[in-house]
């Protein structure tokens, strides 16, 4: 089984509230090299693990991860809405591999995706239909969550169960690195916010509206220095790309998940999805970086990576 990987920040800022130019120019060029990677390699299947900011997991039912066996994108800010082009057949294959090796993933037949999907699929194939997936969500924000290594036995269990499929499989992250975007928090939400935690999945044209307003408006602040996020932390980043790179996942999922909020903020436990995608390519065995890129953005609220890597052996 051919296998890659690419994994990306995302930020629903892209575009809305750019970065200078210059900035914006370089993060294009990352992201043309990484589609050319994806071209190259020509997968006939991608497994994505992405997490979700309360578009599509709520408080009504929140599992630790998730395979979906069909998914719809919501088109949040403005990003392309509609169906993914799941393979049904192997999202049940690795589901079943997965809870067979021990990890208790849901499963889902009507799965709702936001930009945590969206993104690094048209950046990197250019549509939400161009290539068969599996999409796998990792819950990354709604607390209580499990320790970070269940990530990786997460991603450990989706590459064994890839190695069983005769697939060219390019392999997604994404999320992260150090981030605190104003994602509401159910232990300190008013009600009418622990409402919306819970039951908030369909909102209307003016709340969402009005939510990714607030977004903007917090990234604007944020990049002028102001309001109350929790500063990026490139030393934390370098550390994250550093381990994942060397395969030590101890380094990173082996610390508490008070570590990952107090060093990267409250949506540095995202980098979950990063620790799964790199365990599945670590269970075809050992493997190599071929590209790192890493820029703090405050105009994107991230701390802004895109890596690709492939075996050692050159399978790929
Ligand atoms: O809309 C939201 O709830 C959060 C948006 C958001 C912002 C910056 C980086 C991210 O990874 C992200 O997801
Ligand atoms: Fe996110």
């Amino acid at each position: 089984m051919p296998v890659a990987l690419c994994a990306t920040s995302h930020s629903p800022l892209i575009g809305l509230h750019d970065p200078a130019p210059e900035v914006r120019a370089e993060v294009d060029a990352e992201f043309a090299a990484a589609r050319a990677f994806a071209e190259d390699f020509a997968p006939d299947l991608a497994v994505i693990f992405a997490p979700d900011h309360y578009n599509g997991f709520l408080y009504d039912m929140m599992p630790s991860f998730c395979v979906g066996a069909a998914a719809t994108s919501v088109g949040d800010y403005g990003l392309p809405s509609g169906a993914l082009d799941v393979d049904r057949d192997a999202a049940y294959a690795v589901a079943e591999r997965v809870l067979a090796s021990g990890v208790d993933v849901a499963v889902s037949e009507d799965m709702r995706v936001d930009h945590g999907f969206v993104q690094p699929l048209t950046f990197l194939f250019g549509s939400l239909t161009a290539v068969p997936v599996v999409p796998v969500f990792i819950n990354c924000v709604a607390e209580p969550l499990g320790p970070a290594v269940r990530a990786r036995h997460l991603g450990t269990a989706v590459g064994e169960a890839l190695k069983e499929m005769d697939r060219r499989v390019l392999l997604i992250g994404s999320g992260g690195l150090s981030h605190d975007p104003p994602v509401p928090r159910l232990k300190e939400a008013t009600p009418e916010v622990a409402e919306r935690l819970t039951h908030g999945r369909d909102p209307s044209p003016e709340q969402r509206a009005q939510r990714e307003g607030r977004t903007v408006k917090a990234a604007s602040e944020f990049a002028h220095g102001g309001g109350a996020l929790r500063p990026l932390n490139p030393d934390w980043d370098a550390l994250v790309l550093r381990s994942l790179a060397a395969g030590d996942f101890a380094a990173v999922d082996g610390r508490s998940n008070e570590w990952f909020v107090a060093e990267g903020g409250h949506s540095a436990p995202e980098v979950r999805t990063w620790i799964a995608a790199y365990a599945a390519l670590a269970a075809a065995g050992p493997y190599t970086v071929r590209s790192s890129y890493y820029r703090a953005i405050p105009e994107w609220l991230a701390g802004f990576a895109t890596t690709t890597a492939v075996p050692l052996d050159g399978a790929a």
